[in-house]
């Protein structure tokens, strides 16, 4: 068995930084061997800096992690040197974020990100592996502008459209051409626990900054190409999406009302076997962080449920239900999807895994 690529991950000590960290405690390919955060955590064992804030409920902290010394993020020279590449979750303005992973990709190590400073830097792919695999082929018009030979940004979409794009990725083939939203989001997309969240406690709040606007325009660029002469994916133009995103009191799991317009016109049998035959590279590949059923339809009026479903195949599956016929549109359903695991370190893991297995990323 070859040795396990050598893992650093910046913006260790938050929430979804702690999610990666358990995540990738006994991954079979990658091991943590470097953890890095702000200037005022580093040079504190990572247990000790974590302990009063460890927010991954009975899952402990991994022990081989537990007594590494936090690194500080932005020693881009001592964390590169330390591992093959970097998963990051830094918590900066977006500028300095953009600055930094480029920093890490300059030093020759790859950055695979959960953050979205560069969601929209044109030769930078953001990958759903299920859904379009094939557009981390940019990544050769990325290194070219960086002038490296191996390091590169890639990232994760948001964690809010994995409830809807993964049905709406299946049904492809019938054209949709409009989709509305309407996401009832976990508090731990904020990074809070319900216990650090009295503001959620018996309460929905109708807001939150930035969230619509990516949940409308991300999967147009998942749904996009990879243009040779721009040398960057060019978003698509359709499905045209409208949303409302709301917070309410779950700790974790993204639920979506959703409806949908189609150009053509499936019937309901079709959708449901749509979404239920629907698997991609990462189930072909055998990847270690990827559902074997990708996409699950639930045939009860009760499900999809959070409490019931947000685990479906270890939060890395998609659970769909109540799919039926609507007066404004054609048709709507009840999505809903883990938004840690799938949604942020889980999906960020499954999309190292894939660039792994396709030689993008390797050991020093
Ligand atoms: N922005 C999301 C987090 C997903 O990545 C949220 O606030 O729930």
């Amino acid at each position: 068995m070859s040795a396990k690529l050598k893992v650093g991950v910046i913006g260790a000590t938050g929430m979804v930084g702690q999610r990666f960290i358990t995540l990738l405690a006994n991954h079979p390919w990658f091991e943590v061997t470097a953890v890095a955060a702000s200037k005022h955590s580093a040079g504190k064992k990572y247990g000790e800096a974590v302990k009063d804030r460890w927010k991954m409920g009975t899952t402990p902290i991994p022990e081989n992690v537990k007594d590494l010394t936090i690194l500080d993020a932005e020693d881009v020279d001592k964390v590169a040197g330390q591992v093959d590449f970097v998963f990051s979750a830094v918590h900066m303005d977006k500028d300095a974020i953009r600055q930094l992973e480029d920093e890490y990709a300059k030093h020759e190590t790859p950055v695979v990100s959960n953050n979205s400073a560069h969601r929209w830097t044109p030769d930078v792919p953001m990958v759903v592996p299920e859904i379009n695999p094939d557009h981390i082929e940019v990544i050769k018009y990325q290194r070219e502008r960086l002038g490296t030979k191996h390091g590169f940004v890639a990232v994760k979409p948001n964690c809010s459209i994995q409830s809807y794009t993964p049905a709406l990725a299946a049904w492809m083939k019938f054209e949709p051409t409009q989709a509305l939203a309407c996401t009832y989001q976990a508090i731990s997309g904020a990074g809070k626990t319900l216990e650090g969240a009295p503001e959620i406690q018996g309460n929905v709040i109708p807001y939150i900054p930035g969230e619509e606007k990516k949940s409308e325009d991300e999967p147009l660029k998942i749904w996009g190409h990879v243009d040779d002469e721009k040398k960057a994916i060019v978003p698509a133009q359709s499905p045209v999406i409208t949303s409302q995103c709301l917070r309410v009191p779950v700790l974790y799991g993204h639920t979506v009302a959703a409806f949908v317009n189609f150009k053509q016109n499936p019937s309901k049998e079709e959708l449901i076997k749509a979404l239920e035959d629907y698997s991609g590279e990462p189930q072909k590949l055998g990847l270690p962080s990827a559902p074997k059923q990708f996409i699950q339809y639930l045939d009860d009026d009760f499900r999809p449920q959070v409490r019931y479903d947000v685990n479906f195949e270890h939060g890395m599956g998609i659970s769909i239900g109540r799919l039926r016929e609507d007066k404004l549109f054609d048709w709507k359903f009840v999505g809903l999807s883990h938004n840690t695991a799938r949604g942020a370190a889980g999906g960020a893991i499954e999309l190292a895994e894939l660039l792994k297995a396709k030689g993008y990323i390797e050991a020093k």
